[in-house]
């Protein structure tokens, strides 16, 4: 599903570059899910920004679903982003002038006729716990609830690889809970690979695959040195790699 080989990439700060990642190889099967953790500023959402084309690596390869994203012109990596990935962010980032059904609909790629695109958007609201909210307008709607939109949304394509960026950072525990076991459960469901950045604990204990990003990446281990406990097998984290 995701191929990765000998990606680099680094940013300009105060004219100095700044490497931030160096990956020789890394690969994720699809139906993989898979949880990456690290210390803030090793690079983890820019991998992800990496990933999903809105970034450009400085050199190296990253195919997605078979597809190089490198190789392809900035319109086609646009058309495969809206087609085989779904994004879900820390801050939802949901158009604050449409309504739940709204921010949905218009991320769909399908043409189909308004009455079937409606009985989908519903079907999927339905399903997180949504029904009878869509039209509701994000601030009528709890974070929590917002969330759930947003996952809808970067859904409803049913793209094969779902990346997610903290997507549990803004939300109270218990809301963060239930948003990692909607998350889980629909992946499952629909077969889709999953790749979550997230320093919560709890939710990255739930994912059959593990990473601390220093583990892959080849940059930033003097800066971001692993701390081990005493018994030398558990990261700052407390994840078992
Ligand atoms: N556009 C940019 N220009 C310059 N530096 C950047 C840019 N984007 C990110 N960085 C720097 O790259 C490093 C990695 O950032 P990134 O957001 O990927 O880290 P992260 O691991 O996701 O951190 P956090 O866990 O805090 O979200 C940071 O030092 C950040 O300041």
């Amino acid at each position: 599903m995701l191929q990765i080989q000998n990606l680099t990439k680094q940013f300009t700060v105060d004219g100095r570059a700044v490497p931030i990642l160096d990956i020789p190889l890394w690969k994720v099967e699809k139906g993989e899910r898979v949880a990456i953790t690290g210390p803030s500023g090793s690079g983890k959402s820019t991998l992800l920004h990496l990933i999903s084309g809105i970034m450009s690596a400085d050199s190296g390869r990253i195919a997605v679903d078979g597809q190089p994203l490198h190789e392809l012109s900035e319109a086609k990596r646009d058309a495969l982003r809206a087609s085989a990935i779904g994004y879900v962010l820390q801050d939802f980032h949901l158009i604050p002038s449409l309504t739940a059904r709204q921010n949905v609909e218009i991320a769909m790629t399908v043409q189909l006729p308004q009455k079937e695109r409606r009985r989908i958007v519903d079907g999927w609201l339905e399903q997180v716990g949504l029904g009878g909210r869509g039209r509701h307008l994000p601030s009528q709607l709890s974070r929590g609830q917002q969330q759930r939109v947003a996952i809808v949304r970067a859904m409803v394509n049913n793209p094969p690889l779902l990346l997610a960026d903290e997507p549990t950072g803004s939300l109270d525990w218990e809301t963060a809970d239930e948003i990692s076991s909607l998350l889980m459960e629909l992946s499952a469901a629909h077969g889709h690979t999953l790749i979550v950045v997230t320093h919560d604990l709890n939710m990255a204990e739930r994912f059959p695959r593990r990473l601390n990003i220093r583990d892959i990446n080849e940059v930033r281990r003097e800066t971001f040195p692993r701390q081990r406990s005493s018994s030398g097998s558990v990261d700052k984290e407390g994840i078992s790699l």
